[in-house]
């Protein structure tokens, strides 16, 4: 990624921090800074690339639009608008959308949430009914619960858009389909006819990706404006079904797996910020007559950062695992071989809940680490905070998605125990889950995390066993046992996090240089052993951990922290993230953060005059009581 040639687009960088302007002059920079950044550098997915350069394009996708403090309104175009053209057109509506979408001749979303539905899609309302003798569909927003609401873009920015509606046909309804709608006029950007859209207001982050709603009026588009790659509607209204009505859902599998590369990148920027300012911040006295140590000396302080370094390696090196597994599923699904889907979709459905739940509670540390001063805006520790904990919500909300991993893993065991071969990352649940003695190896502790997956699967289908037996009904069962359903996800999900970052690593260590090698087996270790202490219960319960054993971990677990720290500076500048690109006054790579925090304090507005009108307005009056 030539970063120097985005950096050095004239305008990207914002004079006025965006924190002091209005929520509509922020989106209008928004669109400024990305119109500018796109005409530079941008380049989208292109069908004939390796795997390793789909993966590095996505990578350095997420990380050149790391710019933005916060996301760009043309976020959704490249990150789902374009992968559903993509997935889901015949080779023909490919042909025409992706060379009009690929050079932003139009800008996309991708509409699928309403009002009243974002989780279950199969309770979308908006309807896409068939008109044989005009050969259209006629989009229909019902009622107000099926506007769609959410998509990014779609306020002021798209002109198009995939929408997930429902399709009617001679009154039956045969699922949720996607269409390419146009919902602005080429030349004046006007909403057309029967479209109604608009901003669905101020949020948490995700500022300026230009959420919107969008209502139908009985708005007509053409028949070849449904994605028929997956299922068909002829002339005459006949339906076609697909092989497989999920295939529909093949946008989401991908952004899961993005949001696992987009967590490394998130939490790698946290981390380099608080940790380069624990690094210049100097704090209390513990030994008299010595000067005050750096934070990061403290070894708290080390215990709240450095497991974030690890953990960002462990999404990197996981996401890539994941991204060569969602290819080769998607040439797979190509050939009409659909058998590694429901793998695919399980282990999305794992990785991305746990990635955002980590890099989430991980950069809040972060932020928390940095005191006072990461309490400001200009820090920008809580602006990538915000931009994370979304990621807890969008692409399938983490629990749903966890008890849909919970579904795949139900299904697996009771197969197994019925003598069913287990195949790929389920194989290891036909393993030996009695572990007669704590192993306290890297290799013997991701063992012991498989045997409390092992195990808690087990013991949670004996509890919807034992419900249905009594009597519920499945659904009643499933929803009863659904707090332990996630859980045994979790452990699941623990498990593959471990054991591919390992792997993944070893696979790697055998071209590093040792000193580096070192370094970074220390954060696997590091890693592996943070989490052996984080779920002491699961290993007390059921890997046979000793008093003794959770003593040794402890002491390992600090000696770990004081190897890395000499080289913990190293570590988060290896990033290689760009002062511009970190956008903080704390993360600097110069350490100058005072100067830096005044230089932003004077950039405040309230800071142009040394009294502000309110005083004679308001203030003197009431001092004198003449209020
Ligand atoms: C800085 C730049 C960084 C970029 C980083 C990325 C940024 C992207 C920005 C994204 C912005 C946000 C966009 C969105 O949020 S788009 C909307 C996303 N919405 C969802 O994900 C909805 C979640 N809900 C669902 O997925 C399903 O409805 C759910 C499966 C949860 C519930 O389905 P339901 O209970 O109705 O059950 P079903 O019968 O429909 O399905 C169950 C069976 O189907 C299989 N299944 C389900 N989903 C899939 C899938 N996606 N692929 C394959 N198979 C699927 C499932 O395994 C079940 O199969 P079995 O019946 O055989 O068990
Ligand atoms: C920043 C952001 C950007 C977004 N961008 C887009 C976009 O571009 N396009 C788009 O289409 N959508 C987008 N979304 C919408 C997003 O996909 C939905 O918010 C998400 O799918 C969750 O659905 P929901 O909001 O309806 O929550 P709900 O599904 O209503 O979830 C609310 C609560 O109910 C629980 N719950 C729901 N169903 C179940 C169940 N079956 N079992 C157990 N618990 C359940 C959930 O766990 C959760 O705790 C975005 C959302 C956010 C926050």
């Amino acid at each position: 990624m030539d970063e120097q040639k985005v950096l050095s687009i004239k305008g990207l960088l914002d004079d006025t921090p965006e924190e002091y302007l209005s929520h509509k002059e922020k989106y209008e920079n928004s669109i400024r800074k990305s119109v500018l950044f796109y005409k530079t550098l941008h380049s989208t997915e292109d069908e004939n690339m390796s795997v390793d350069e789909k993966t590095k394009l996505n990578f350095r996708n997420i990380v050149t639009s790391a710019i933005f403090k916060d996301n760009s309104p043309f976020m959704l175009h490249n990150s789902m608008f374009i992968p559903t053209i993509m997935g889901q057109g015949t080779d023909e509506q490919r042909e025409y959308w992706m060379k009009r979408a690929k050079n932003m001749e139009i800008i996309g979303t991708y509409a699928q949430t309403e009002l009243g539905h974002g989780t279950f899609i199969r309770g979308l309302e908006t309807q896409a009914t068939y008109d044989p003798d005009t050969e259209e569909f006629v989009l229909h927003s019902p009622v107000l619960s099926s506007y769609k609401w959410w998509p990014g873009g779609l306020a002021h920015t798209a002109n198009y858009c995939i929408v997930m509606a429902r399709l009617y046909i001679k009154g039956k309804s045969h699922g949720i389909h996607p269409f390419m709608v146009q919902i602005r006029d080429e030349e004046t950007h006007m909403p057309l006819p029967g479209i109604k859209l608009g901003e669905i207001g101020a949020k948490l982050g995700f500022n300026t990706v230009n959420n919107g709603f969008l209502g139908f009026e009985n708005h007509r588009i053409s028949r070849d404006r449904m994605l028929m790659k997956n299922a068909q509607v002829l002339k005459d209204g006949t339906f076609v079904a697909g092989s497989n009505s999920k295939l529909t859902y093949g946008t989401m599998v991908y952004v899961r797996v993005l949001i696992v590369s987009n967590m490394a990148n998130m939490l790698a920027k946290a981390v380099t910020i608080a940790l380069r300012y624990s690094a210049i911040r100097r704090q209390s006295q513990p030994k008299p007559d010595e000067p005050e140590p750096q934070i990061l000396d403290y070894v708290t302080q080390q215990h709240k950062l450095f497991i974030a370094i690890a953990s960002s390696h462990a999404f990197y090196m996981n996401a890539m695992w994941l991204w060569e597994i969602y290819y080769s599923v998607s040439l797979q699904l190509a050939s009409g071989k659909l058998d590694n889907l429901p793998e695919l979709h399980a282990l999305a459905c794992c990785l991305k809940p746990l990635s955002t739940i980590d890099a989430t509670a991980m950069i809040e540390k972060c932020r928390l680490a940095c005191g006072g001063h990461g309490y400001m805006l200009s820090a920008n520790l809580a602006q990538t905070y915000g931009l994370a904990t979304a990621a807890y919500t969008y692409e399938g909300e983490n629990t749903v998605l966890l008890l849909q991993a919970a579904r795949s893993l139900v299904k697996a065991w009771v197969g197994h125990v019925k003598g069913r071969p287990l195949k790929g990352t389920m194989a290891y649940l036909a393993g030996d889950s009695t572990v007669k003695a704590w192993d306290g190896s890297i290799d013997g502790i991701i063992q012991s995390f498989k045997v409390v997956a092992i195990r808690k699967i087990s013991s949670v289908v004996k509890i919807l066993q034992d419900y249905e037996k009594s009597g519920l009904s499945p659904e009643d069962a499933w929803n009863k046992a659904s707090v332990f359903l996630t859980a045994a996800s979790e452990a699941h999900g623990r498990a593959v996090l471990l054991s591919v970052y390992k792997s993944e690593m070893d696979k790697r260590a055998a071209v590093l240089s040792p000193p580096l090698r070192k370094v970074l087996l220390q954060l696997v270790d590091l890693y592996v052993t943070y989490w052996a202490l984080e779920k002491v219960g699961d290993m007390l319960l059921y890997a046979s951990i000793t008093d003794k054993d959770v003593d040794e971990l402890q002491r390992r677990y600090i000696e770990l922290l004081a190897a890395i720290r000499p080289n913990a500076v190293g570590l988060v500048d290896a990033f290689d993230f760009r002062d511009e690109i970190l956008n903080s006054t704390l993360g600097a790579y110069d350490g100058r953060a005072y100067e830096r925090l005044m230089e932003e304090a004077m950039k405040s507005p309230l800071n142009a005059e040394p009294v502000n009108q309110t005083f004679h307005k308001y203030l003197k009056p009431f001092m004198r009581g003449k209020l």
